[in-house]
């Protein structure tokens, strides 16, 4: 086995048990080929994610080496399935699967997808808060790539309609372009309390914790102070 490597699996159709699917569980190189094989969808989500303070691409020394990996044994076992790639940065290793699936001759871009949905919900949910709609009424149109500048939000097509004017536009396109920032400092800090929370077992006393972001200053719950007590209050 290698260290915590988990591959899922799930069959349609199985029959009993859980309606209309079943997941077995595969762990390690010498189980990736009975994991992939017969499959016509696999989702990669496999590798580290960051922590507050990194970029995207300072995952690739670790994410590249599990992605080329995965994508090698896709090439072999299941050459046709269509593959969705999460594991970060998507702008490099979707070029890295389809270089190893070009190496392999089972290359097809129609069956090759970067996982960049959460770029659109976000852009729909920031748009929608600045027009003050539901976020399911507003339809923001995202392209490009998947980190930082390369996220382009075409908000002159944002249905409905509406005119942004310059300040509205640098601070919704900021915003969506360090959406996953933003997630990963606030989940930093959640992990932090909670953390503090644990540590208050038992204890007497006050302890005082600082949640400051260092890129998104303008967001109440990531740059907030708090002040745990002994209970959590
Ligand atoms: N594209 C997107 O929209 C998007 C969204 C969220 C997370 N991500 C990326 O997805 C990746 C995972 O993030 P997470 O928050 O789920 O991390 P996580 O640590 O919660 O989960 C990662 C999983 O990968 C497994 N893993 C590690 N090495 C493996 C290997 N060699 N083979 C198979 N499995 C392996 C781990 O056991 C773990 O279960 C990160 O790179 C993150 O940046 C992308
Ligand atoms: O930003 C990240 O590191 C995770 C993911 O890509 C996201 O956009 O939320």
């Amino acid at each position: 086995m290698e260290g915590s490597s988990s591959l899922r699996r799930a069959n349609c159709g199985a029959k009993g048990g859980s309606p209309g699917f079943k997941v077995r569980g595969f762990m390690g190189q010498q189980q990736l080929e009975d994991a992939l094989t017969g499959m016509g969808l696999v989702i990669i989500p496999a590798g580290v994610p960051r922590f507050p303070g990194m970029t995207r691409d300072d995952l690739f020394n670790i994410n590249a080496g599990i992605v080329k990996t995965l994508c090698e044994g896709i090439a072999k076992c299941c050459p046709k399935a269509i593959i969705n790639l999460i594991s970060n940065p998507v702008n490099s290793t979707v070029p890295i699967a389809a270089e190893v699936f070009k190496k392999a001759g089972t290359y097809d871009p129609k069956r090759l997808l970067g996982v960049t949905m959460l770029d659109v919900v976000r852009a729909n949910t920031f748009v929608a808060e600045v027009l003050g709609l539901d976020p399911r009424e507003v339809d923001v149109p995202v392209v490009g790539g998947h980190a930082g500048v390369t996220i382009l939000p075409l908000l002159s097509q944002v249905k409905p309609l509406f005119s942004f004017n310059k300040e509205e536009t640098e601070h919704l396109t900021s915003r969506i372009q360090n959406g996953g920032t933003e997630v990963v400092e606030a989940y930093a800090a959640v992990k932090f309390a909670d953390a503090c929370l644990q540590g208050l077992r038992g204890d007497a006393g006050i302890i005082q914790c600082a949640f400051v972001s260092s890129q998104v200053t303008e967001l109440p719950f990531v740059a907030s102070r708090v002040r745990l007590g002994r209970n959590g209050v």
